[in-house]
C-alpha cells in the first residue's frame, strides 16, 4: 500500500543543492494516494479552505525550504539571541503536531475495521533520543487530551530532566509505554496511525540500532505514518528514496529541503513561534497562519 502511495518515479531525483526557494510544483502535491483502509480523508472543502489561507503573507515569494545547517542555526538563535527555552518551543511544536494529526485524521475518520480494537483510535508514537523525540512525547500527551489513545515507544531515554519530565507527564496521563517495537502485522492490527518522532533535523549518517530495525518495521506497515519535522531516516536535504514514506509530514518552523520529496497526502506547517525579525533574517517567507491556528496545510 505504501508503494502505491509513492510512485517510484517521483522519489529518485534529489533536489538540486541550490533549491532553497523552490517548493515542489503544486500539481505534485495534489494526486493523493488511494485512501487507506484505516482512514476516511476529510472532505475536500477543508483542504481547499486551508490551502487558500496558506498563501504567502505579503508577497508571492514561495516558502523557503531549509538546509540542515540553516535549520540548526535558526534553532540556536531562538534559544540564544531570542531568549526562548527548549521546553517552551517543544511544547508549541508538540501541540502543533497533535493539532495537525487531529485535522488530517479526525477521531471519526479513523475507522475501526476490527471489533477487537478499542473504541478510541489507537496511535503508536515512536520517539527518538533527541528533541524530535521530545516533540513526540508532547504530541502524545496532547493527542490523549484530544480523545485518542496513544501508546509510546521510547527505547533510548537520555538523562535530561526535560525529557524525563515529559515521560512522567505521559505516564501520569495513563499513556502506556512499550518495551519493544511490535512486528509490522501486529502494529497494523493494533494501531490506526503511527507518529514518527524518531529523528529530526540533526539526523546524520547511517541509522544506528535500535532505530534501524524499528524503521524497517515501519516501512513494512500499511497503517499511515505521520512524521514530525522530517521522515526519520531521511537525509535532511536529500531525503531517502528507499526509506520510510509517510502519509503525513508536519514541518516545524519551516520545511527542510527534503520535504520537496514528500509524496504523502498531508503536509502541514507547525511551530508558530518564529519572531518576524528571525523570519526576515532568513527570508523564510512563511505563509500566514489562519486566525489563531497553530498549524496550516501546505
Ligand atoms: N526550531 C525548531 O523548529 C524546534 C524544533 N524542535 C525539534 O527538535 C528537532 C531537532 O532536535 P535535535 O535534538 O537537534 O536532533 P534530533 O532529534 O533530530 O536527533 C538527535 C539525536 O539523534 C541521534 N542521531 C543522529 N543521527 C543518528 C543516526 N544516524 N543513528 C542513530 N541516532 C542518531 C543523535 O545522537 C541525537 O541523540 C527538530 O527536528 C524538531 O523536531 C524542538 O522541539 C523545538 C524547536
Ligand atoms: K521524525
Amino acid at each position: 500500500q505504501r508503494g502505491a502511495a509513492c510512485p517510484p518515479s517521483m522519489h529518485h531525483t534529489p533536489p538540486p543543492p541550490s533549491m532553497h526557494h523552490t517548493p515542489p510544483p503544486p500539481s505534485m502535491h495534489h494526486t493523493p494516494p488511494p485512501p487507506s483502509m484505516h482512514h476516511t480523508p476529510p472532505p475536500p472543502s477543508m483542504h481547499h479552505t486551508q490551502r487558500l489561507s496558506g498563501a504567502p503573507a505579503s508577497s508571492m515569494e514561495p516558502i523557503k525550504y531549509l538546509g540542515q545547517e540553516e535549520a540548526q542555526d535558526i534553532d540556536r538563535q531562538l534559544f540564544s539571541e531570542f531568549g526562548f527555552s527548549v521546553d517552551q518551543l517543544m511544547e508549541l511544536a508538540g501541540l502543533s503536531c497533535a493539532t495537525a494529526v487531529s485535522r488530517a485524521y479526525p477521531l471519526s475518520s479513523l475507522v475501526k475495521t476490527r471489533p477487537s480494537l478499542k473504541t478510541r483510535p489507537s496511535l503508536l508514537v515512536v520517539c527518538g533520543p533527541g528533541n524530535n523525540g521530545g516533540d513526540g512525547l508532547v504530541c502524545a500527551r496532547h493527542l490523549k487530551l484530544f480523545g485518542y489513545e496513544p501508546t509510546v515507544l521510547y527505547p533510548k531515554r537520555p538523562n535530561r530532566p526535560l525529557l524525563q519530565g515529559l515521560t512522567t507527564q505521559c505516564e501520569k496521563m495513563d499513556i502506556p509505554f512499550l518495551s519493544e517495537m511490535p512486528e509490522a502485522k501486529v502494529t497494523d492490527q493494533a494501531y490506526n496511525l503511527v507518529v514518527d518522532a524518531i529523528f529530526g533535523f540533526s539526523f546524520a549518517g547511517a541509522v544506528r540500532e535500535p532505530f534501524g530495525s524499528i524503521l524497517e518495521v515501519l516501512k513494512d506497515c500499511t497503517v499511515p505514518v505521520a512524521s514530525i519535522d522530517i521522515p526519520s531516516g531521511w537525509d535532511v536535504e536529500r531525503g531517502n528514496p528507499d526509506g520510510l514514506q509517510p502519509d503525513m509530514l508536519i514541518s516545524l518552523t519551516a520545511p527542510k529541503k527534503s520535504a520537496a520529496l514528500f509524496r504523502g497526502r498531508y503536509h502541514f506547517l507547525g511551530g508558530r513561534f518564529v519572531p518576524p525579525a528571525l523570519e526576515e533574517r532568513y527570508g523564510l517567507n512563511l505563509p500566514r497562519y489562519p486566525g489563531s491556528d497553530c498549524v496550516l496545510q501546505l
